[in-house]
C-alpha cells in the first residue's frame, strides 16, 4: 500500500466549541490507483486532504506514506487546490511558476529546463511559456498548477476539487487531461470532488463519504472500460447505475446527518 489512512479523527478546538469534522477514516491506495472521494458538502473532504498532505495534524489515527508516518508536507505528494488563482504566483511567468519547486528540490539547471518543457507540453501549454497567470483563461491557469505538480514527479498526486471554479466545456476537457495524464504516467492521484458524475467517470475506485463528522460510507469499484470518453462512457448504462448508486448513498447520507442533527 501506497498511502494509507489508519483511524483518522480531527477535532478543530475552538474557545467557545470544537468541530468534529472528521471521526474515523482507514483506507488505501495502492500505487499507480486512481480513486475519487466524494460526499455531500461540507462532510469534511477538504480536512481530510490536508490531513493527508500534511498540511493538518491530525486528533488521532495517522496517514502514512511508504510506510513512513506523515507529520508535515511530504517532498514527495504534490497538491493542485481549486483556487488556482491563488495558487499560482502572478509576478512570475508560467515557466517559473512550473520551475519553483523543483529549484527547492535543488536539480541541475538541464534537469529543470527538461522537466518544466516535457510537463507543459503534457497540459498542451508548449506555447504559453513566458505568458503570466493572469493574462490567462481560468481553465488554462489549472493546466498550469497540473504541469508544476507533474514536473515535481510526485509519488502521490492529491487534488482537491480542482476543477469547481472552471465553466461546464473546460471542465470536461480538463477531466480527460487528467486520466489521459494518469494513464500515461501512472501517477497515483486522489481526487477529491462533490460531483458524483465527476466522481464515477473519472476513478478507479470511488470512496463515498458520509455526512460530518465523516466515516466511510462506502468504496465501489468502478468496472468502466479505462477508455473513457465524455460522450460514450457518460451515455453508457453501466454508468448510469454507478452514478445513481452514488447518488442514492449520499442522499442517504444527507438524510441520516439531519436526522441525527435533530435527535
Ligand atoms: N478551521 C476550522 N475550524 C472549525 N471548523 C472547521 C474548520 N475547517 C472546517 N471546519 C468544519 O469542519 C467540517 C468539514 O469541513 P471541510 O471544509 O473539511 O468540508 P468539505 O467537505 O471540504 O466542504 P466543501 O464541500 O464545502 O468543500 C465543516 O463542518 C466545517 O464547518
Amino acid at each position: 500500500m501506497l498511502l494509507e489512512v489508519h483511524g483518522l479523527k480531527k477535532v478543530y478546538e475552538g474557545r467557545q466549541r470544537s468541530v468534529e469534522a472528521v471521526r474515523s477514516l482507514t483506507f488505501g491506495i495502492d500505487d499507480g490507483d486512481f480513486v475519487c472521494l466524494v460526499g455531500p458538502s461540507g462532510c469534511g473532504k477538504t480536512t481530510l486532504l490536508k490531513c493527508m498532505a500534511g498540511l493538518l495534524t491530525p486528533t488521532a489515527g495517522e496517514v502514512r506514506l511508504r510506510d513512513k508516518q506523515v507529520t508535515g508536507p511530504p517532498p514527495d505528494m504534490a497538491v493542485v487546490f481549486q483556487e488556482y488563482g491563488r495558487s499560482l504566483f502572478p509576478w512570475m511567468s508560467v515557466w517559473d511558476n512550473v520551475e519553483l519547486p523543483l529549484r527547492q528540490k535543488r536539480l541541475s539547471k538541464g534537469q529543470r529546463r527538461e522537466l518544466v518543457g516535457r510537463a507543459l507540453t503534457e497540459v498542451g501549454l508548449a506555447d504559453a511559456d513566458a505568458a503570466y497567470p493572469w493574462q490567462l483563461s481560468g481553465g488554462m491557469q489549472q493546466r498550469v498548477a497540473i504541469a508544476r505538480a507533474l514536473a515535481y514527479e510526485p509519488l502521490v498526486l492529491l487534488m482537491d476539487e480542482p476543477f469547481a471554479a472552471v465553466d461546464a466545456q473546460t471542465r470536461a476537457d480538463l477531466e480527460d487531461l487528467i486520466r489521459k495524464l494518469w494513464r500515461r504516467l501512472g501517477v497515483t492521484t486522489l481526487f477529491v470532488t462533490h460531483d458524483i458524475d465527476e466522481a464515477v467517470y473519472l476513478g478507479q475506485r470511488v470512496i463515498v463519504l458520509s455526512s460530518s463528522p465523516t466515516v466511510i460510507r462506502e468504496e465501489l469499484e468502478i468496472d468502466l472500460p479505462d477508455e473513457r470518453d465524455q460522450l460514450t462512457t457518460r451515455s453508457n448504462t453501466r454508468f448510469t447505475e454507478l452514478r445513481a448508486h452514488v447518488y442514492a448513498q449520499i442522499q442517504a447520507a444527507k438524510r441520516e446527518s439531519t436526522v441525527g442533527s435533530y435527535s
